[in-house]
């Protein structure tokens, strides 16, 4: 497959009078029906060197005549003010209707970005769903929810009906949600695969009145979870509607023409979808240091305290392998509670210690981050669960207490610190590693582009 890289000049060539959404960063090709592939590794320069005035587009000049002016209001308010990367990069070629995969850095707004868009395509005043966004689990479904509920928030002065967003979630009420999807269908719905499914085979809302289909974490849900049948079913029937708009979303798309090849394929995109992938080469965010302490299963306890000593994260997640099958069996208990429990008797630091792990029920995985949504400072004890999209800007410290299975966890665990776009601090991944482990994390090095220290304590 033809794949087309975008060179993006520097600004200070093209006229400061030029509409902003026609400008170069517009990624109109409207005579090819080819898929584009645009990469960048941070060549665009929000700087013109000539004055030494700013002329960086702004969120707002960006979707200016797209998205509803109360929005970016909002927006603005909220201090989403210049663009990241795969904002600047994305939201033109979105404008323009085409079928993209977002693929940037963990932390680099790509919620933000299909929000816009999809802000940009709803009607409140019809009364239909008109955008859903597919997540893979309940905590990120509700992340989102939030943020597009902050964004739709009307002051009192804006006239009309308000746009309404539903969170059709694992573990929700799903009696309540049939009604209000009959009675007031929602403009947004966020759903996780099974929850969106079950509503739709039950004819509860159809997928005709549906303009844009997001996948977030769209690798996760083909790849890695056992619900891929059913995404795959969900956009077969999306690719019959008429002017629909895919998008999906990720900060890892492993053989990427190789997935937009099969969405083209499969007819789950257009033939002319855009990838759009920003810092090809360096899928790891600067802003994160890497170290590894070599350690035996019998002090590994302790070493994890001496580090939360000697580093004082301002909070930190310790991720931690899920129990085997095997072990399960012989009634062990898990790794989490057996940590949670040192951790509970032995640190005696400021920070607040929280589990979160897919065994837990739904209300107290909602309680966990709840308390820490709450503010304060956290140590969370966690699995694979809040590894894919969890966004707590808190997060300073990354502890991988077991290496994760594959090159994709380690690339989403370390990207649940470092989630403030614009800041110049550094935020700490560190691996607790037998000497056999260190190929592993070797091997995670040469394939994410990343080096790891050495800590001797
Ligand atoms: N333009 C912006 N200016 C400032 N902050 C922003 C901007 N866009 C997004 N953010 C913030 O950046 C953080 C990361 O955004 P987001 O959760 O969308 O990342 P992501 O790309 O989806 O990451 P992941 O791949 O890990 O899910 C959030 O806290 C968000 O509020």
């Amino acid at each position: 497959m033809a794949s087309q890289l975008l060179f993006v000049p520097h600004l200070s060539l093209f006229p400061k009078t030029l509409p902003f959404h026609a400008s170069l960063f517009s990624t109109k090709h409207p005579t090819t029906t080819r898929p584009l592939h645009f990469s960048s590794n941070s060549r665009i320069r929000y700087l013109q060197a000539e004055t030494e005035t700013p002329t960086a587009l702004t969120l707002r000049q960006i979707c200016h005549g797209f998205v509803p002016e109360h929005i970016l209001h909002r927006m603005e308010e909220i201090g989403f003010v210049f663009p990241t990367d795969i904002q600047r990069e994305a939201l033109p070629t979105l404008f323009t209707g085409r079928d993209c995969i977002l693929h940037a850095q963990t932390g680099s707004g790509k919620t933000l970005t299909y929000l816009l868009l999809i802000f940009s395509l709803i009607n409140p005043q019809r009364s239909s769903v008109q955008a859903v966004i597919v997540v893979p689990t309940r905590e990120l479904g509700t992340q989102v929810t939030k943020v597009a509920r902050i964004l739709a928030a009307k002051s009192t002065d804006v006239e009309g009906k308000g746009c309404t967003v539903m969170a059709l979630l694992d573990g929700g009420m799903l009696t309540r949600h049939k009604s209000w999807l009959k009675a007031e269908p929602p403009a947004i719905v966020v759903a996780t695969v099974a929850s969106l499914c079950h509503m739709l085979e039950k004819h509860i809302f159809r997928l005709d009145s549906v303009r844009v289909l997001v996948v977030d974490e769209v690798d996760f849900l083909f790849y890695s979870s056992k619900q891929v049948g059913s995404v795959r079913k969900l956009l077969t029937s999306f690719s019959s509607c008429d002017k629909r708009q895919t998008v999906f979303a990720s900060a890892s798309i492993p053989q990427h023409n190789h997935f937009v090849h099969d969405c083209i394929q499969q007819k789950w995109t257009k033939r002319d979808v855009v990838h759009v992938h920003v810092n090809a080469i360096m899928p790891m965010p600067l802003c994160l240091l890497h170290k590894f302490v070599v350690c035996g299963k019998e002090n590994k306890h302790q070493i994890l305290l001496a580090l939360l000593e000697s580093d004082a994260p301002e909070s930190a997640i310790i991720f931690v392998g899920e129990q085997s099958e095997k072990s399960k069996k012989a009634g062990n208990d898990p790794s989490t509670t057996l940590l949670i429990e040192f951790l509970k008797t032995s640190y005696n630091g400021p920070l607040e210690i929280l589990l979160l792990e897919g065994d837990m029920n739904f209300n107290s995985r909602a309680a966990s981050l709840t308390e820490i949504r709450q503010g304060g400072g956290f140590l969370l004890v966690s699995t694979d669960i809040a590894a894919r999209g969890i966004d707590l800007i808190e997060t300073t410290h990354i502890f991988n207490f077991d290496l994760p299975q594959t090159v994709t966890d380690y690339l989403h665990r370390a990207g649940r610190a470092g989630r403030k776009p614009f800041s110049a601090r550094k935020c700490i991944v560190t691996n607790l590693i037998t000497s056999e482990e260190r190929f592993v994390l070797q091997r995670f090095e040469n394939e994410l582009m990343f080096s790891c220290e050495e800590l001797m304590l």
